[in-house]
Protein backbone atom coordinates (compact mmCIF):
# COMPACT_ATOMS: atom_id res chain seq x y z
CA UNK A 1 0.00 0.00 0.00
CA UNK A 2 1.22 3.33 -0.56
CA UNK A 3 0.06 6.68 1.00
CA UNK A 4 -0.12 9.47 -1.65
CA UNK A 5 -1.60 11.96 0.53
CA UNK A 6 1.08 13.61 2.16
CA UNK A 7 -1.26 14.31 5.29
CA UNK A 8 -4.76 13.78 5.56
CA UNK A 9 -6.46 15.29 2.88
CA UNK A 10 -8.39 18.45 4.17
CA UNK A 11 -11.61 19.70 3.83
CA UNK A 12 -11.00 22.18 0.80
CA UNK A 13 -14.31 22.69 -1.01
CA UNK A 14 -17.55 24.20 -0.55
CA UNK A 15 -20.59 22.49 -1.43
CA UNK A 16 -19.84 19.16 -3.24
CA UNK A 17 -19.26 19.47 -7.19
CA UNK A 18 -21.57 16.91 -9.47
CA UNK A 19 -19.08 14.84 -11.39
CA UNK A 20 -19.41 14.86 -15.39
CA UNK A 21 -20.51 11.03 -14.58
CA UNK A 22 -23.81 9.29 -14.70
CA UNK A 23 -26.11 9.37 -11.83
CA UNK A 24 -28.54 6.68 -11.21
CA UNK A 25 -30.95 9.16 -9.81
CA UNK A 26 -34.60 8.38 -10.07
CA UNK A 27 -36.41 11.34 -9.17
CA UNK A 28 -39.91 12.37 -9.69
CA UNK A 29 -41.63 15.49 -8.77
CA UNK A 30 -38.83 16.57 -5.74
CA UNK A 31 -35.29 16.62 -6.25
CA UNK A 32 -33.88 16.34 -2.88
CA UNK A 33 -30.21 15.93 -3.25
CA UNK A 34 -27.24 17.23 -5.11
CA UNK A 35 -27.33 14.91 -7.84
CA UNK A 36 -27.04 16.32 -11.47
CA UNK A 37 -29.23 14.20 -14.39
CA UNK A 38 -26.07 14.35 -16.95
CA UNK A 39 -26.02 12.40 -19.73
CA UNK A 40 -25.20 9.10 -19.40
CA UNK A 41 -25.42 5.44 -20.77
CA UNK A 42 -26.37 4.65 -16.69
CA UNK A 43 -28.33 7.48 -16.03
CA UNK A 44 -31.03 6.05 -18.80
CA UNK A 45 -30.46 2.58 -17.96
CA UNK A 46 -31.73 3.46 -14.40
CA UNK A 47 -34.18 5.51 -15.24
CA UNK A 48 -35.49 2.77 -17.76
CA UNK A 49 -34.96 0.09 -14.83
CA UNK A 50 -37.12 2.11 -12.15
CA UNK A 51 -39.14 4.77 -14.14
CA UNK A 52 -41.83 1.95 -16.19
CA UNK A 53 -42.19 -1.59 -15.43
CA UNK A 54 -39.88 -3.67 -17.21
CA UNK A 55 -40.58 -6.86 -18.58
CA UNK A 56 -37.37 -7.68 -20.76
CA UNK A 57 -34.91 -10.38 -18.88
CA UNK A 58 -31.97 -8.58 -20.04
CA UNK A 59 -30.57 -5.08 -20.07
CA UNK A 60 -29.52 -2.82 -23.01
CA UNK A 61 -26.37 -4.02 -22.53
CA UNK A 62 -24.52 -2.20 -25.31
CA UNK A 63 -25.20 1.00 -23.49
CA UNK A 64 -22.96 -0.89 -20.82
CA UNK A 65 -20.09 -0.44 -22.93
CA UNK A 66 -19.29 2.62 -22.87
CA UNK A 67 -20.04 3.14 -19.06
CA UNK A 68 -18.40 0.34 -17.60
CA UNK A 69 -15.75 0.09 -15.28
CA UNK A 70 -11.80 -0.13 -16.69
CA UNK A 71 -10.15 -0.68 -13.70
CA UNK A 72 -12.41 -3.10 -12.58
CA UNK A 73 -11.29 -5.12 -15.97
CA UNK A 74 -14.89 -4.63 -17.38
CA UNK A 75 -12.93 -3.13 -20.68
CA UNK A 76 -13.47 -7.17 -22.03
CA UNK A 77 -17.15 -6.10 -22.23
CA UNK A 78 -16.12 -3.98 -25.36
CA UNK A 79 -14.13 -6.11 -27.09
CA UNK A 80 -16.61 -8.45 -27.11
CA UNK A 81 -19.05 -6.01 -28.09
CA UNK A 82 -16.60 -5.37 -31.21
CA UNK A 83 -15.81 -9.32 -32.16
CA UNK A 84 -19.86 -10.43 -31.72
CA UNK A 85 -22.29 -7.95 -33.52
CA UNK A 86 -25.42 -10.00 -31.04
CA UNK A 87 -26.38 -8.07 -28.64
CA UNK A 88 -24.92 -8.58 -24.90
CA UNK A 89 -26.40 -10.36 -22.29
CA UNK A 90 -25.45 -9.95 -18.91
CA UNK A 91 -23.92 -12.92 -18.71
CA UNK A 92 -21.50 -12.30 -21.37
CA UNK A 93 -19.99 -10.14 -19.03
CA UNK A 94 -16.71 -11.05 -16.71
CA UNK A 95 -17.58 -11.29 -13.15
CA UNK A 96 -17.79 -8.44 -11.34
CA UNK A 97 -14.61 -8.50 -9.10
CA UNK A 98 -15.06 -8.44 -5.45
CA UNK A 99 -11.81 -6.73 -5.08
CA UNK A 100 -10.96 -4.11 -7.39
CA UNK A 101 -7.35 -4.10 -9.83
CA UNK A 102 -3.90 -2.64 -9.05
CA UNK A 103 -3.07 1.00 -7.89
CA UNK A 104 -6.21 2.49 -7.23
CA UNK A 105 -6.08 5.28 -5.13
CA UNK A 106 -8.81 4.66 -2.24
CA UNK A 107 -9.88 7.51 -0.10
CA UNK A 108 -10.42 7.01 3.65
CA UNK A 109 -11.11 8.68 6.61
CA UNK A 110 -8.97 8.67 9.31
CA UNK A 111 -5.14 8.16 9.82
CA UNK A 112 -2.76 4.96 9.37
CA UNK A 113 -3.97 2.27 11.87
CA UNK A 114 -7.69 2.95 11.53
CA UNK A 115 -10.21 0.28 10.84
CA UNK A 116 -10.83 2.15 7.56
CA UNK A 117 -7.92 1.61 6.79
CA UNK A 118 -8.55 -2.21 7.14
CA UNK A 119 -11.18 -2.02 5.37
CA UNK A 120 -10.05 -0.21 2.36
CA UNK A 121 -7.06 -2.89 1.99
CA UNK A 122 -9.42 -5.64 2.29
CA UNK A 123 -11.95 -4.24 -0.60
CA UNK A 124 -8.59 -3.12 -2.45
CA UNK A 125 -5.21 -4.77 -1.42
CA UNK A 126 -2.83 -3.13 -3.76
CA UNK A 127 -4.52 0.07 -3.46
CA UNK A 128 -2.96 3.71 -3.01
CA UNK A 129 -4.15 5.32 0.41
CA UNK A 130 -5.94 8.38 0.57
CA UNK A 131 -6.39 9.26 4.31
CA UNK A 132 -8.56 12.16 4.49
CA UNK A 133 -9.13 13.95 8.11
CA UNK A 134 -13.09 14.27 7.28
CA UNK A 135 -15.90 11.85 5.33
CA UNK A 136 -16.97 14.43 3.64
CA UNK A 137 -13.70 14.74 1.83
CA UNK A 138 -13.19 10.96 1.09
CA UNK A 139 -16.45 11.80 -1.03
CA UNK A 140 -15.34 14.94 -2.65
CA UNK A 141 -11.72 13.10 -3.16
CA UNK A 142 -13.51 10.88 -5.61
CA UNK A 143 -15.42 13.75 -7.09
CA UNK A 144 -12.86 15.59 -7.81
CA UNK A 145 -10.65 12.50 -9.15
CA UNK A 146 -8.19 13.11 -6.00
CA UNK A 147 -8.97 9.41 -5.67
CA UNK A 148 -10.41 6.55 -7.90
CA UNK A 149 -12.67 5.09 -4.62
CA UNK A 150 -14.21 5.95 -1.37
CA UNK A 151 -14.13 3.36 1.65
CA UNK A 152 -16.64 4.35 4.22
CA UNK A 153 -18.17 2.51 7.24
CA UNK A 154 -21.80 3.02 7.00
CA UNK A 155 -23.01 0.37 10.35
CA UNK A 156 -21.61 -1.05 13.08
CA UNK A 157 -23.50 -4.71 14.65
CA UNK A 158 -22.90 -3.22 18.00
CA UNK A 159 -22.99 0.66 17.43
CA UNK A 160 -25.41 0.68 15.13
CA UNK A 161 -25.99 3.43 11.95
CA UNK A 162 -23.04 6.08 10.71
CA UNK A 163 -25.32 8.50 10.32
CA UNK A 164 -23.05 10.99 8.50
CA UNK A 165 -22.50 9.16 5.74
CA UNK A 166 -26.13 7.99 5.52
CA UNK A 167 -26.82 12.02 5.15
CA UNK A 168 -23.53 12.43 2.52
CA UNK A 169 -24.75 9.89 0.21
CA UNK A 170 -27.66 11.61 -0.50
CA UNK A 171 -25.62 14.82 -0.61
CA UNK A 172 -22.84 13.54 -3.04
CA UNK A 173 -23.45 11.19 -6.27
CA UNK A 174 -21.53 8.65 -6.09
CA UNK A 175 -22.57 5.13 -6.62
CA UNK A 176 -22.23 2.22 -3.83
CA UNK A 177 -20.24 -0.94 -6.00
CA UNK A 178 -19.24 -2.96 -2.89
CA UNK A 179 -19.11 -3.40 0.66
CA UNK A 180 -17.22 -4.68 3.45
CA UNK A 181 -17.29 -6.27 6.30
CA UNK A 182 -14.14 -5.92 8.91
CA UNK A 183 -14.30 -7.79 12.40
CA UNK A 184 -13.84 -4.80 14.34
CA UNK A 185 -10.98 -5.88 17.18
CA UNK A 186 -10.73 -2.91 19.89
CA UNK A 187 -7.43 -2.57 22.42
CA UNK A 188 -7.13 0.00 24.89
CA UNK A 189 -3.46 1.70 24.32
CA UNK A 190 -1.31 3.95 26.53
CA UNK A 191 2.25 5.08 26.50
CA UNK A 192 4.95 2.51 27.71
CA UNK A 193 4.70 2.29 31.27
CA UNK A 194 1.40 4.14 31.88
CA UNK A 195 -0.79 1.94 34.34
CA UNK A 196 -5.02 1.49 34.03
CA UNK A 197 -5.25 2.93 37.47
CA UNK A 198 -4.19 6.49 36.52
CA UNK A 199 -5.99 7.03 33.54
CA UNK A 200 -8.11 10.13 33.77
CA UNK A 201 -9.44 9.96 30.34
CA UNK A 202 -10.07 7.66 27.08
CA UNK A 203 -9.95 8.94 23.46
CA UNK A 204 -11.76 7.21 20.69
CA UNK A 205 -14.07 7.78 17.29
CA UNK A 206 -17.64 7.47 19.34
CA UNK A 207 -18.02 4.28 17.61
CA UNK A 208 -15.16 3.14 19.22
CA UNK A 209 -16.60 4.21 22.58
CA UNK A 210 -19.70 2.96 22.14
CA UNK A 211 -18.33 -0.48 20.98
CA UNK A 212 -16.53 -0.83 24.16
CA UNK A 213 -18.91 1.03 26.63
CA UNK A 214 -19.92 -1.95 29.03
CA UNK A 215 -16.72 -3.59 28.96
CA UNK A 216 -14.92 0.31 30.18
CA UNK A 217 -17.26 0.23 32.84
CA UNK A 218 -16.77 -3.48 33.94
CA UNK A 219 -13.16 -3.01 33.96
CA UNK A 220 -14.03 -0.13 36.72
CA UNK A 221 -11.96 2.85 35.46
CA UNK A 222 -12.27 6.03 36.28
CA UNK A 223 -12.04 7.97 33.47
CA UNK A 224 -14.30 10.48 30.70
CA UNK A 225 -15.13 9.45 27.50
CA UNK A 226 -13.73 12.24 24.43
CA UNK A 227 -14.93 11.25 20.93
CA UNK A 228 -12.29 12.05 18.48
CA UNK A 229 -12.41 11.89 14.64
CA UNK A 230 -10.94 8.77 14.37
CA UNK A 231 -9.89 5.67 16.58
CA UNK A 232 -5.99 6.31 14.82
CA UNK A 233 -6.11 9.43 15.19
CA UNK A 234 -6.87 9.13 19.16
CA UNK A 235 -3.75 6.98 19.07
CA UNK A 236 -1.30 9.77 17.27
CA UNK A 237 -3.42 12.59 19.64
CA UNK A 238 -1.83 10.42 22.31
CA UNK A 239 1.74 9.66 21.15
CA UNK A 240 2.42 13.04 20.17
CA UNK A 241 1.15 14.99 23.21
CA UNK A 242 2.78 12.37 25.34
CA UNK A 243 -0.51 12.20 27.26
CA UNK A 244 0.07 9.87 30.45
CA UNK A 245 -3.05 10.07 31.40
CA UNK A 246 -5.11 9.27 28.90
CA UNK A 247 -6.08 6.11 26.68
CA UNK A 248 -7.10 5.09 23.14
CA UNK A 249 -9.46 2.70 21.97
CA UNK A 250 -7.56 1.73 18.81
CA UNK A 251 -6.42 -0.95 16.91
CA UNK A 252 -3.39 -3.19 17.49
CA UNK A 253 -2.13 -1.99 14.72
CA UNK A 254 -2.70 1.20 16.14
CA UNK A 255 -0.47 0.31 18.93
CA UNK A 256 2.41 -0.80 16.40
CA UNK A 257 2.44 2.74 14.60
CA UNK A 258 2.53 5.02 16.95
CA UNK A 259 4.91 3.26 19.72
CA UNK A 260 1.81 2.96 22.43
CA UNK A 261 1.33 -0.48 24.49
CA UNK A 262 -1.58 -2.72 24.59
CA UNK A 263 -3.17 -2.26 28.18
CA UNK A 264 -6.23 -4.54 27.36
CA UNK A 265 -7.23 -6.68 24.32
CA UNK A 266 -10.57 -7.42 22.90
CA UNK A 267 -12.44 -4.48 24.74
CA UNK A 268 -15.40 -4.27 22.41
CA UNK A 269 -18.87 -5.56 24.43
CA UNK A 270 -19.19 -8.55 21.74
CA UNK A 271 -16.44 -10.99 19.87
CA UNK A 272 -18.50 -10.83 16.69
CA UNK A 273 -18.00 -7.03 16.65
CA UNK A 274 -18.38 -6.16 12.67
CA UNK A 275 -18.66 -3.22 10.38
CA UNK A 276 -19.71 -2.81 7.33
CA UNK A 277 -18.18 -0.35 4.97
CA UNK A 278 -19.52 0.36 1.89
CA UNK A 279 -17.20 1.23 -1.60
CA UNK A 280 -17.91 4.17 -3.70
CA UNK A 281 -17.13 5.67 -7.29
CA UNK A 282 -17.89 7.83 -9.79
CA UNK A 283 -19.62 5.29 -11.55
CA UNK A 284 -22.29 2.56 -10.64
CA UNK A 285 -21.36 -0.85 -11.41
CA UNK A 286 -23.00 -3.37 -13.83
CA UNK A 287 -25.49 -5.03 -11.88
CA UNK A 288 -25.17 -9.00 -12.41
CA UNK A 289 -26.96 -11.90 -11.75
CA UNK A 290 -24.45 -14.65 -11.09
CA UNK A 291 -23.31 -13.82 -7.87
CA UNK A 292 -25.08 -12.78 -4.43
CA UNK A 293 -25.75 -8.90 -5.04
CA UNK A 294 -27.18 -6.48 -2.97
CA UNK A 295 -28.68 -2.85 -3.41
CA UNK A 296 -29.41 0.53 -1.58
CA UNK A 297 -31.76 2.67 -2.25
CA UNK A 298 -33.21 5.87 -1.07
CA UNK A 299 -36.60 6.79 -0.76
CA UNK A 300 -38.92 9.71 0.21
CA UNK A 301 -43.08 10.54 0.22
CA UNK A 302 -44.96 13.44 0.66
CA UNK A 303 -47.63 12.17 3.08
CA UNK A 304 -44.63 11.32 5.43
CA UNK A 305 -44.39 7.39 6.52
CA UNK A 306 -47.61 6.52 5.77
CA UNK A 307 -46.47 4.82 2.67
CA UNK A 308 -43.64 2.70 4.33
CA UNK A 309 -46.22 -0.18 4.70
CA UNK A 310 -47.22 -0.04 0.78
CA UNK A 311 -43.46 0.42 -0.27
CA UNK A 312 -42.42 -3.08 1.81
CA UNK A 313 -44.68 -5.21 0.19
CA UNK A 314 -43.69 -4.01 -3.07
CA UNK A 315 -40.74 -6.45 -1.87
CA UNK A 316 -42.61 -8.73 0.60
CA UNK A 317 -44.97 -9.67 -2.76
CA UNK A 318 -41.23 -10.12 -4.96
CA UNK A 319 -39.89 -12.56 -1.83
CA UNK A 320 -36.93 -10.15 -1.70
CA UNK A 321 -34.88 -9.94 1.29
CA UNK A 322 -34.81 -6.84 3.32
CA UNK A 323 -31.36 -6.52 5.15
CA UNK A 324 -31.00 -2.88 6.45
CA UNK A 325 -33.87 -0.19 7.12
CA UNK A 326 -32.61 3.35 8.00
CA UNK A 327 -34.95 6.47 8.50
CA UNK A 328 -32.69 10.44 8.61
CA UNK A 329 -34.85 13.54 8.75
CA UNK A 330 -35.43 15.19 5.39
CA UNK A 331 -33.59 17.99 4.98
CA UNK A 332 -35.17 19.73 2.08
CA UNK A 333 -38.64 19.53 4.92
CA UNK A 334 -37.80 18.32 7.72
CA UNK A 335 -41.11 18.95 9.52
CA UNK A 336 -45.00 18.94 8.12
CA UNK A 337 -47.80 20.73 9.68
CA UNK A 338 -51.20 19.23 9.55
CA UNK A 339 -53.32 22.33 10.75
CA UNK A 340 -57.06 20.91 12.56
CA UNK A 341 -59.22 24.19 13.60
CA UNK A 342 -60.26 22.25 16.71
CA UNK A 343 -57.34 20.67 18.05
CA UNK A 344 -54.27 23.07 16.81
CA UNK A 345 -51.85 22.08 14.75
CA UNK A 346 -49.80 18.20 14.31
CA UNK A 347 -46.16 18.36 13.40
CA UNK A 348 -45.32 15.61 11.92
CA UNK A 349 -41.48 14.77 11.12
CA UNK A 350 -40.31 13.86 7.20
CA UNK A 351 -38.26 11.25 6.85
CA UNK A 352 -35.84 9.76 4.44
CA UNK A 353 -35.48 5.91 4.18
CA UNK A 354 -32.90 3.86 3.14
CA UNK A 355 -33.36 0.32 2.51
CA UNK A 356 -30.85 -2.20 1.17
CA UNK A 357 -32.14 -5.97 0.17
CA UNK A 358 -30.71 -8.60 -0.98
CA UNK A 359 -31.24 -8.86 -5.06
CA UNK A 360 -29.72 -7.15 -8.02
CA UNK A 361 -30.68 -4.30 -10.07
CA UNK A 362 -30.29 -6.69 -13.42
CA UNK A 363 -33.15 -9.24 -11.82
CA UNK A 364 -36.93 -8.41 -13.37
CA UNK A 365 -38.36 -8.94 -10.24
CA UNK A 366 -35.95 -5.49 -8.74
CA UNK A 367 -37.03 -3.02 -11.91
CA UNK A 368 -41.12 -4.77 -11.06
CA UNK A 369 -40.50 -3.56 -7.65
CA UNK A 370 -39.42 -0.28 -8.03
CA UNK A 371 -41.53 0.91 -10.46
CA UNK A 372 -43.66 -0.19 -8.06
CA UNK A 373 -41.98 2.02 -5.39
CA UNK A 374 -42.10 4.59 -7.40
CA UNK A 375 -45.88 4.99 -7.60
CA UNK A 376 -45.56 5.47 -3.58
CA UNK A 377 -42.80 8.32 -3.37
CA UNK A 378 -41.77 11.49 -4.64
CA UNK A 379 -37.95 11.18 -4.39
CA UNK A 380 -36.56 7.29 -5.17
CA UNK A 381 -33.25 6.94 -5.94
CA UNK A 382 -30.83 3.90 -6.46
CA UNK A 383 -27.89 4.38 -4.32
CA UNK A 384 -25.99 1.34 -6.00
CA UNK A 385 -26.12 -2.79 -6.97
CA UNK A 386 -22.97 -4.26 -5.92
CA UNK A 387 -21.86 -7.85 -4.97
CA UNK A 388 -22.31 -8.99 -1.14
CA UNK A 389 -19.34 -9.95 0.51
CA UNK A 390 -19.36 -13.36 0.98
CA UNK A 391 -16.26 -14.07 3.09
CA UNK A 392 -16.25 -16.25 5.46
CA UNK A 393 -17.07 -15.46 9.33
CA UNK A 394 -13.60 -15.51 11.32
CA UNK A 395 -14.28 -13.31 14.58
CA UNK A 396 -11.93 -10.99 15.54
CA UNK A 397 -8.84 -11.66 17.27
CA UNK A 398 -5.85 -9.54 18.38
CA UNK A 399 -3.53 -12.50 16.68
CA UNK A 400 -5.47 -11.68 13.26
CA UNK A 401 -5.60 -8.56 13.43
CA UNK A 402 -1.91 -8.33 14.30
CA UNK A 403 -1.21 -10.77 11.25
CA UNK A 404 -2.92 -8.40 9.05
CA UNK A 405 -1.40 -5.28 10.25
CA UNK A 406 2.43 -7.11 9.86
CA UNK A 407 1.02 -7.69 6.28
CA UNK A 408 0.73 -3.74 6.04
CA UNK A 409 3.54 -3.26 7.51
CA UNK A 410 5.50 -4.66 4.68
CA UNK A 411 4.19 -2.26 2.56
CA UNK A 412 4.27 0.65 5.13
CA UNK A 413 7.98 0.35 6.00
CA UNK A 414 8.44 1.16 2.05
CA UNK A 415 5.41 3.30 1.42
CA UNK A 416 3.62 4.25 4.64
CA UNK A 417 4.10 7.91 6.08
CA UNK A 418 4.54 6.73 9.71
CA UNK A 419 4.23 10.01 12.15
O1 LIG B 1 -12.00 5.24 13.80
C1 LIG B 1 -11.70 4.39 12.95
O2 LIG B 1 -10.68 3.70 13.03
C2 LIG B 1 -12.57 4.21 11.82
O3 LIG B 1 -12.15 3.67 10.83
C3 LIG B 1 -13.98 4.70 11.92
C4 LIG B 1 -14.92 3.67 12.51
C5 LIG B 1 -16.40 4.15 12.36
O4 LIG B 1 -16.66 5.23 11.87
O5 LIG B 1 -17.27 3.36 12.73
C6 LIG B 1 -14.80 2.42 11.76
C7 LIG B 1 -14.88 1.22 12.33
C8 LIG B 1 -15.13 1.06 13.78
O6 LIG B 1 -16.52 0.78 13.87
C9 LIG B 1 -14.87 2.30 14.54
C10 LIG B 1 -14.71 3.48 13.94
Amino acid sequence: MKVIAPSHLKLMFGSSQPTSRSYPCVQNAQRSDSCGTSRSEWRSTFATLTSKVVTQKTLPMPQVSVGIDHVNGHNRAARVLGMNQKPLSVNDLPPAPMHGGANLRVAYQGAPGAYSEAAACKAYPNYEAVPCDQFEVAFQAVELWIADRAVLPIENSLGGSIHRNYDLLLRHCLHIVGEVQLPVHHCLLALPGVRKEFLTCVMSHPQGLAQCERTLTKLGLNVTRKAVDNTAIAAEHIAANNLRDTAAIASARAADIYGLEILEDGLQDDASNVTRFVMLARDPLVPRTDRPFKTSIVFAHEKGTSVLYKVLSAFAARDISLTKIESRPNHNRPIRLVDDANVGTAKHFEYMFYIDFEASMAEARVQNALSEVRKFTSFLRVLGSYPMDMTPWSPSSSTSHKASSKMNHSYGNVNMAKP
